[in-house]
């Protein structure tokens, strides 16, 4: 038999933002990144270290290049890798650094007879760029984009036609290859493990049944709101109870006091909307967040809130009332304290005879 649950709540879609996904697989890709740079810092500094062992053309840029402005790139790309709010910065580094090394090996090294020694790098750097670097593909494919771009425009301006060239275009097709391949296979093992993660971390914040918030999601959401609302003009919440539902239950069964309960939920979403937050605190009692409001503004919507409900046709049950409880936020009040005089206000809703609105200063 397929469980209430499964019946109603259907399976949340999560929007595929590139930007956050890019984001967070950067974040997730840090320690490898780290390491990265750290190790390409060092091999660079061996690079020009080796370099002046030997008499080659352009020492001094040489230098420059490869023991100052490629190492120093790289070690600021591991500084700002541990501010997530420089992550920008960071990855326009990282896009950089691989293009300034491979053009800077263009500038050096073609049309010189040696070539061959240091085109290696070139075909480490595109594999780098994307398999390495942490770079998502569209970004590591744009940073060998650029590097290409030099690489093709070099050999062409010194002998297009050189047979000994073909071996090079070879190499880097080879390492285009490798590299594309890899990095779309990474990137889509990386952004189904982010689905995933959304997935879980939303089921882990909403109620089963309902689709709302649960209690643990509303706490986090009051502490969000409570921080951001600079609203010193009032934050208020209310505690809702389906009146009489028991007998629903009784008469028609639970599967009927279920879909009740998912109505009931859909009513209060609609009506909450941008407002605040709904959240499911078990059974039939709700709970809505209003950043925002005042006392008198809270008991308004609440009184507008309970009309609609007594005006909504249930499905098989016919009209429900509910019982709401209003209460202001008091500073330095906690969530708990701040629960427990709305639920105070509801029960004395309930005593004075339900379907009805009280609040609690
Ligand atoms: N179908 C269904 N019933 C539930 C669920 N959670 C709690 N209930 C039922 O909700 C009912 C709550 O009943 P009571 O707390 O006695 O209150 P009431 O009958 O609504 O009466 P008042 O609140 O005093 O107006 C119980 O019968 C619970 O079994 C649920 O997830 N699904």
């Amino acid at each position: 038999m397929t469980s209430a649950t499964s019946m109603y709540n259907a399976k949340p879609v999560f929007a595929d933002s590139n930007k956050e996904f890019e984001q967070w697989s950067l974040q997730s890709r840090l320690p490898q990144l780290r390491y990265m740079v750290f190790f390409t810092a060092l091999l660079y500094l061996l690079y020009g270290y080796f370099e002046t062992l030997i008499d080659l053309p352009y020492a001094n840029q040489r230098l420059l290049f490869h023991v100052v402005i490629i190492p120093l790139s790289l070690l600021l790309i591991y500084r700002l890798s541990f501010y997530p709010q420089y992550f920008k910065q960071m990855r326009l580094l990282l896009v950089f650094a691989p293009v300034s090394a491979v053009w800077a090996n263009l500038y050096l090294n073609v049309g010189s007879s040696s070539f061959s020694h240091f085109s290696p790098e070139i075909y480490l750097n595109i594999i780098w760029t994307f398999t390495m670097s942490g770079l998502t593909f569209r970004y590591a494919l744009f940073a060998v984009c650029c590097s290409l771009s030099g690489t093709l425009v070099m050999s062409y301006l010194h002998g297009p036609n050189d047979p000994k060239l073909y071996l090079h275009y070879l190499w880097i097709l080879s390492a285009c290859v490798f590299g594309v391949v890899s990095s779309i296979v990474l990137e889509r093992m990386m952004r189904s493990l982010y689905l995933q993660q959304l997935e879980l971390a939303h089921s882990a914040s909403v109620d089963g049944l309902t689709g709302l918030w649960n209690r643990e999601k509303l706490l986090q959401l009051f502490n969000q709101t409570l921080n951001e609302a600079s609203s010193k003009a009032g934050y208020s919440i209310l505690m809702l109870d389906i009146d009489h539902f028991k007998p629903v239950n009784d008469q028609f069964g639970h599967i009927v006091g279920d879909k009740v309960l998912v109505q009931f939920s859909q009513l209060l979403k609609q009506q909450v909307h941008k407002l605040g937050h709904v959240g499911r605190f078990g059974g039939e009692e709700f709970c809505i967040l209003l950043p925002h409001y005042t006392l008198h503004q809270a008991e308004q919507f609440a009184e507008h809130l309970r009309i609609k409900i007594s005006e909504t046709e249930f499905e098989t049950v016919g009209v429900k009332t509910a019982s709401i409880g209003v209460c202001q936020y008091a500073p330095n009040e906690s969530f708990e304290t701040l629960i427990t005089r709305a639920d105070k206000a509801l029960y004395m809703a309930k005593d004075q005879g339900r379907n009805r609105v009280q609040s609690l200063n």
